[in-house]
């Protein structure tokens, strides 16, 4: 995807230069164009996340992409910009809509490994890369002896570290894969019964200024309400368990058909949610449907009955304690689970 010539009266589409942020944000203007017959063009925003070599819970976390960008909007500089939902902090920028929901493409993650595997055909000591400490609380819940290794760059170089040799496989988001064109390279969909995205993950936020009213009005035209609705219940959960949990929390909601009182057919949201010790050691599962039109509610709802089972505990889960003056070595405090009790979350 290359950026635009450059014309005076083209809407200015802030993008990250990763390969990925380019092909969203290139899916994004081609849909504006066609519903608005505006033209748009790209205009590279470079972010700290992009930057940075290091870990990308040591720079602030999820935060760091959508910072630059919404900076590069409030300043006037551009005039649109395209997140990936799961990056954008639930907390709302002042001065700044989120004016379209696109249709959502598949939430769900995979698995890219060697010689095809999936996660049940890799032996037990295989090593699988992963920034995320919600996959790898998921994964390593599901008892297989896999290690899970932390890894950041973009998915070309997460990939890489499998052909190269040097992990057995990496988890990533189906939606990345989507939109790159390469999702015949995953080996694995993992199910959402046993591994739950993140909120928002493979949603598309298209945010402006909140004064700018008519180009809020011209991309309604892309908004989707069954997605919106969804991902609105997702946040609501991960906002509320943000206040109160600093555990991995994965969520996702889909619209359903149910029947009322009088047997008519009604849209409801159905929302499944899970809450994990960063060791996988410990897993809350629960899931509640409400009214299509509620979705901030279901999303609270949801995230209070958690926390009333636990969920808060769950980050700082004590295993059996060693004898008393005993300095034996607590798994839970590896390297790894260091880096799963960032508060920030991380995909
Ligand atoms: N954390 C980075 C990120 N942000 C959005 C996606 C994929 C697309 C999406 O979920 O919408 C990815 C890559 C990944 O997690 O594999």
């Amino acid at each position: 995807m290359t950026a635009a010539t450059p014309s005076p009266q083209a809407l200015r589409l802030g993008t990250r230069r990763s390969p990925l942020a380019m092909a969203q944000s290139g899916q994004v203007a081609a849909a504006i164009t066609a519903a608005t017959g505006s033209a748009v063009e790209l205009v590279e925003v470079t972010t700290e996340g992009d930057v940075s070599r290091e870990h990308l819970t040591q720079i602030g976390g999820t935060g760091v992409f959508a910072a630059a960008l919404r900076a590069a909007l409030l300043a006037g500089e551009v005039d649109l910009a395209v997140h990936s939902l799961k990056d954008l902090p639930t907390t709302p920028e002042p001065g700044l809509t989120i004016a379209a929901v696109p249709v959502r493409s598949d939430a769900r993650d995979v698995l890219v490994a060697r010689d095809g595997l999936t996660l049940g055909e890799l032996p037990a000591g295989s090593r699988l890369g992963t920034g995320s400490p919600r996959r790898a609380a998921q994964v390593l819940a599901l008892g297989l002896g896999l290690e899970l290794e932390p890894v950041r760059g973009n998915v070309d170089t997460r990939i890489g570290f499998v052909h190269d040799g040097v992990l057995d496989g990496v988890l990533l988001a189906r939606a990345g894969l989507i939109r790159l064109d390469r999702a015949d390279e995953a080996t694995e969909v993992l199910d959402p019964l046993q591994v739950l995205p993140a909120a928002g993950q493979g949603a598309l936020a298209v945010e402006c200024r909140a004064d700018d009213t008519h180009l809020v009005a011209a991309l309604a035209a892309l908004d989707d309400p069954d997605t919106r609705a969804a991902v609105t219940a997702e946040r609501a959960l991960l906002a509320a368990l943000e206040a109160g949990c600093t555990a991995p929390v994965g969520a996702l909601a889909e619209v359903v058909e149910s029947l009322d009182a009088d047997g008519h057919v009604v849209l409801e949201l159905f929302l499944r949610a899970v809450v994990a010790a960063p060791d996988g050691s410990d897993l809350l599962r629960r899931s509640a449907s409400g009214p299509f039109d509620q979705p901030v509610e279901l999303g609270r709802t949801l995230a209070a009955e958690l926390l009333e089972d636990g969920a808060a505990d769950l980050v700082t889960h004590h295993p059996p304690q060693p004898d008393p003056g005993s300095t034996a070595h607590d798994p839970s405090t590896s390297d790894l689970s260091n880096h799963q009790h960032s508060t920030e979350r991380v995909s």
